[in-house]
């Protein structure tokens, strides 16, 4: 399809959303908690999502990467319009291109953090001992390859977020999408996180963005977004003054 379809998507856009809403039921009531949002996410940057609790952060990046479908709105990531794929192939194109690091770590908890965080190689049918030996390189930059055959519940809640974002960058893709991932951590392990992220996901051809309310990391983004009750108030690449 032409990237022009979705009123005038940037061909460099990692991600471009147009018209994104999202309404949840509750109870008898609909609320609308994204209003119309249009959004790019550049490749090559790191793009923040900031705003207060509530105003629609993670809603609007769940939708970004194929996991929340919105409610009308479009959105094409690397050029392909991702809710017009099926199920199996939208699985798939998360699979390949997208890496996501959340506020819930979602371990598993019988296999311990190498294993865990070699998870999507193995998924995409690496052998788990050369996937293994990947995760642990990651593990080593994070400073936790002494915990690689740990269960995550012998882990802190800071190592646990350590493996995650392990897993997020293992396959090294294209998008990486993070829902506050320093929040469980000291300054200097979320200094070395973010120095991480921009090795593997900030490329010409690479992107990540980032919700976060961390203010000891906002010097570091290339873009910042500001939403305030599911609308964007600001989108640029410093953050406004009120904030
Ligand atoms: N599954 C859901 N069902 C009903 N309401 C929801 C659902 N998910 C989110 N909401 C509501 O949507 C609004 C935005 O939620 P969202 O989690 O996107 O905000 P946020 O900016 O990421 O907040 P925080 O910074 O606290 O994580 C909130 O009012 C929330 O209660």
């Amino acid at each position: 399809m032409n990237t022009q379809a979705i009123g005038g998507c940037d061909p460099q856009s990692a991600i471009c959303a147009r018209g994104i809403t999202r309404d949840f039921e509750a109870g008898q009531t609909t609320i609308r908690v994204l209003h119309g949002i249009d959004a790019d996410v550049r490749s090559g940057e790191m793009t923040y999502v900031v705003g207060e609790s509530g105003s629609g952060k993670t809603t609007l990046i769940s939708i970004m990467c194929g996991i929340l479908y919105p409610t009308a709105g479009e959105v094409k990531v690397f050029g392909t319009d991702i809710y017009k794929l099926t199920d199996t192939e939208l699985v798939n194109f998360r699979l390949n291109n997208i890496g996501f690091i959340f506020q819930q770590y979602n371990l598993i908890p019988s296999i311990d953090a190498a294993a865990n965080a070699a998870v999507p190689l193995i998924a995409k049918g690496m052998a788990v001992n050369e996937a293994r030996e990947r995760a642990k390189v990651l593990l080593e930059k994070l400073n936790i390859l002494d915990q690689a055959d740990k269960l995550p519940r012998q882990l802190s809640g800071g190592q646990q977020q350590r493996v995650a974002i392990a897993r997020a960058l293992v396959h090294e893709p294209r998008l990486v999408v993070c829902d506050e991932p320093t929040a469980a951590l000291d300054a200097r392990s979320g200094r070395r996180v973010m120095d991480l992220l921009r090795e593997v996901a900030v490329a010409p051809d690479r992107a990540c963005i980032i919700v976060t309310h961390d203010n000891r990391i906002f010097d570091l983004a290339d873009r910042i977004i500001v939403l305030e009750d599911g609308r964007i108030t600001h989108d640029g690449k410093d953050m406004p003054d009120d904030h």
